[in-house]
């Protein structure tokens, strides 16, 4: 087996605002059981797509879509900090490989990356340099956002590029489903969060950053007890997503509209395009077919929580 599809919610509110015992065991054993497939698996290399909460990634220059040669997790929340084992000539072939296939996209030398790259890996193979990962930024919060279309032909074009390696390929989309956190927005936000939206936020002084750390839990304790203070989860639209993604039903996301998926199902919810682009290259491996699923929502974790992993058919 070449390659092996593995897409995962994450949240940095794990271990901050969890949700009842009986839960918390039962996505453990969830991502324990996929940590023990991936084990299996052995790979040799990791395809990471990962959104970025403006913490690598700002308004100064904000790609739809980069990827790294070199990437630094700056370990917010509480997840691994350190640099990730990232093959730099694979990334920077990979750019090339992803252009000639008509999709453009940005390269970092230098890739900031936060819990959405981190979590993953730490889950799912124990540590961030474990194995060498290719990282995958798409932007999923700063709009203009990118189309469903354009993640899945990256997905695509990169699953193609991979398929020329010859190596065990983990491909993992980090993200969603439906939320929404309190994420601010260029438009609306007041002169100083503006300003850090724009890059200045890129290295938030210790205080800085435990206060906005702070903020988000407390927006956490809040949805718990009123899922009317942040936009209610969506169970009914994450089933039909994750039903498209397990079933390879994927142009049929083309279709859908960046406008509709906010309105749906909330604003951070088009991080479900790292698992449209994740599966995009499982699919350039030939059919794929869904080995095991988990959802549900965890307002604690303010996220649709859901997992699915994919082999080749
Ligand atoms: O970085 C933040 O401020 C919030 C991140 C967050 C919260 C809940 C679910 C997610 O997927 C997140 O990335
Ligand atoms: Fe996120």
């Amino acid at each position: 087996m070449k390659a092996l599809l593995q897409c995962l919610s994450h949240s940095p509110l794990v271990g901050h605002v969890d949700p009842e015992p009986s839960v918390l065991n039962e996505v453990n054993r969830v991502i324990r059981h996929s940590r023990e497939r991936v084990n299996a698996f052995d790979p040799e290399l990791i395809l990471l797509f990962s959104p970025d909460h403006y913490n690598g990634f700002f308004y100064d220059i904000m790609p739809s879509f980069c990827i790294g040669t070199s990437a630094y997790a700056i370990g917010d929340f509480g997840t691994a900090a350190g640099h990730l084992k990232v093959p730099a000539k694979l990334s920077e072939d990979a750019v090339q490989y992803v252009m000639d296939a008509g999709v453009d996209v940005a390269l970092s030398h230098k890739m900031q990356v936060d819990h959405g790259f981190a979590q993953p890996l730490e889950f799912l193979v124990g540590h961030l340099d474990q194995v060498p990962v290719i990282p995958v930024f798409i932007n999923s919060v700063a709009v203009p956002l990118p189309s469903f279309q354009r993640a899945r032909l990256l997905g695509d074009a990169l699953g193609r590029y991979l398929a020329t390696l010859n190596k065990r390929v983990l491909i993992i989309g980090s993200g969603g489903l439906s939320h929404q956190p309190p994420v601010p927005e260029l438009a609306t936000a007041d002169s100083r969060i503006q300003e850090r939206l724009l890059g200045s936020g890129r290295n938030l002084p210790t205080e800085e950053r435990q206060a906005r750390t702070q903020r988000v839990i407390d927006a956490a304790h809040r949805f718990v007890d009123n899922q009317n203070t942040l936009h209610p989860l969506n169970p009914e639209w994450d089933q039909w997503f994750l039903e498209r993604i397990a079933t390879g039903d994927l142009m049929s996301l083309d279709n859908v509209s960046n406008q509709d998926v906010s309105d749906k199902a909330g604003k951070s919810t088009h991080e479900v395009k790292n698992w449209v682009a994740a599966a995009a290259a499982m699919a350039a491996f030939g059919p794929y077919q869904e080995e095991s699923r988990y959802y549900r929502p965890i307002p604690e974790w303010i996220a649709g929580y859901g997992a699915l992993t994919a082999v080749p058919a």
